[in-house]
């Protein structure tokens, strides 16, 4: 079935760019075609839009600026609210065009529609919040302060992994702080965020506060790094890419928020019921067809209950359904594209050469050209690929360790520092791992860590600022301290 008559609003699925209120095709007709990971059906064609284009959505967030900021905090907050309402009354159409165009099973997509509606709501209110300081003086009769101002036009790069929630998480954040945004979607999954578009619109969010730019990735994203007139960039992706943009970015000095890799490990103590661990650490392992930053990558078990860990993964496991994500009962969808396949299959090639156990993994099941299978090895050592590439595919690897400083350093061995779990209910146990692990996130006996309050951000190779949260929105601040001099005489000064 054509994907516009799945969704009760056929209008949210656009194949235009959106620049300064209106669609827009590319001025010299280059498109490029949208395909469903699951079946190879093409799904729709979007624009590639010229060098000019692109700057004109500068021109446009420019001119938008001007009134947006203008605005009072309560004023962007209605809209962003009006938003927000929008996307809860089409969260089935916009489930429905995730998984078409990201393959993951509908009810993931129904959770991301709702997590990335959260933080439209969440910076709605945050912007009301914005306060400054007031600085006890050191000059005679003045009154030292600070005010918060938006930074300028800030632009997005985001991923195909996550389509809707990581555009919104940013974007909600910079418009909420005064900022006109120019979203530049990943070209597997630009339909979501040509649908949040759609319904900015709807919502009354001026023309030029919200773009959606889309082109060749490498030519967009050198024009958006490069002009002066953007204020912020904020990226998530790949830590090589991410790397790239900040070098881009260095002659425009602008600020760069940067959401990068993870390659979580998965701490398992010895007190721990090997079931229970085992069950959640298939839950962190193959969300979204293990295509997560959070993926549980490095499975590190206490050597005491190594063994019936892995029975009970390989287990449940086993128990996982792959498919095309609008089949009901599908656990996990297809990978995004080909060459991830590909890339699954030579980590575990990589794994087996250098000597781990292959305990479960049999490709010949796969139901189509885009799936892989889940596949368990064991005996994984830090030599091998999947010990320090992101596998970004539901690839599990066990490896036991003896002791807690062993796992510590197994732990850290690695450039990324997005997110770690522990599970353990010993308390020394868990402060000593909490300390000494050096990520950004680090969830103890949970599977479950995002959200709208939740500072979400890595340390080292992982990325730099946070976002979401109390602070999510000062990626998008700028301070401004003021002086206000020869006040006469100003008691408390
Ligand atoms: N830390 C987080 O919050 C977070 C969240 C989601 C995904 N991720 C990471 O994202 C990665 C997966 O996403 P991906 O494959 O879309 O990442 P990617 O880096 O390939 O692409 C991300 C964005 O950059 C663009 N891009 C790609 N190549 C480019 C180039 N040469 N120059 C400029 N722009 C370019 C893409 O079109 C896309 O919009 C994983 O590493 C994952 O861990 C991180
Ligand atoms: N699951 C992450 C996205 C990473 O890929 C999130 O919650 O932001």
């Amino acid at each position: 079935m054509t994907l516009s008559n799945m969704l009760s609003d056929p209008r949210l699925f656009r194949q235009y760019a959106y620049v300064d209120g209106k669609w827009t095709h590319a001025d010299q007709g280059r498109e490029e075609a949208v395909v469903d990971p699951a079946t190879g059906e093409v799904l729709g064609h979007i624009p590639l839009l010229e060098p000019a284009q692109i700057t004109a959505a500068v021109d446009a967030a420019e001119a938008a600026f001007v009134h947006w900021r203008a605005l009072r905090a309560d004023e962007r907050c209605e809209r962003l609210l009006a938003w927000y309402d929008l996307l809860q009354a089409h969260r089935e159409d916009l489930a429905i065009l995730m998984t078409r165009e990201q393959g993951k099973p509908l009810p993931d997509a129904r959770g991301e529609v709702e997590y990335g509606a959260s933080f439209v709501r969440w910076f709605a209110e945050e912007g009301k919040r914005t306060f400054g300081d007031t600085i006890p003086s050191h000059i005679p009769n003045a009154a030292l302060g600070t005010l918060k101002e938006p930074v300028g036009i800030a632009a997005l790069i985001t991923p195909w992994n996550f389509p809707l929630a990581m555009i919104t998480r940013k974007a909600a954040a910079a418009m909420a702080a005064g900022c006109p945004v120019i979203v530049k979607p990943a070209h597997e999954t630009p339909f979501s965020a040509l649908a949040l578009a759609e319904l900015a619109e709807r919502a009354g969010i001026p023309a030029g506060v919200f773009n959606v730019v889309l082109g060749e990735a490498a030519e967009v994203s050198r024009i958006l790094c490069d002009e002066d007139r953007i204020k912020a960039l904020s990226f998530t992706g790949s830590t090589r890419v991410g790397r790239l943009l900040l070098e881009q970015c260095a002659n425009s000095v602008k600020r760069v928020s940067l959401e990068l890799g993870g390659n979580a490990p998965f701490i398992v103590g010895p007190d721990m019921d090997p079931k229970e661990a085992a069950f959640a650490a298939v839950a962190a392992k193959f969300q979204t067809a293990g295509q997560d930053c959070l993926a549980a990558d490095r499975i590190l078990v206490h050597e005491s209950l190594h063994d019936a860990f892995v029975e009970h993964f390989a287990n449940r496991m086993a128990a996982l359904t792959v498919g095309n994500g609008l089949e009901s009962e599908v656990d996990l969808g297809p990978l995004i594209h080909r060459q991830a396949v590909e890339k699954a299959a030579a980590i575990v090639d990589d794994a087996v050469s250098k000597g781990a156990t292959l305990v479960a993994g049999d490709q010949r099941q796969a139901p189509g050209e885009n799936f892989f299978m889940p596949t368990l090895l064991t005996n994984v050592t830090h030599d091998m690929k999947i010990w320090h590439e992101e596998s970004f595919a539901p690839v599990a690897g066990i490896t036991a360790y003896s002791d807690d400083d062993q796992v510590i350093e197994m732990a850290n061995d690695t450039e990324y520092g997005l997110a770690a779990y522990v599970y353990t209910h010993d308390i020394r146990r868990i402060w000593k791992l909490l300390r000494a692990l050096e990520y950004g996130m680090v969830a103890v006996n949970s599977v479950k860590m995002t959200g709208p309050p939740v500072p979400f951000g890595g340390v080292k190779h992982s990325g730099l600022g946070r976002e979401g949260g109390v602070t999510g929105i000062d990626e998008y601040l700028e301070t401004k301290y003021y002086c206000l001099g020869a006040l006469g005489s100003v008691s408390g000064s």
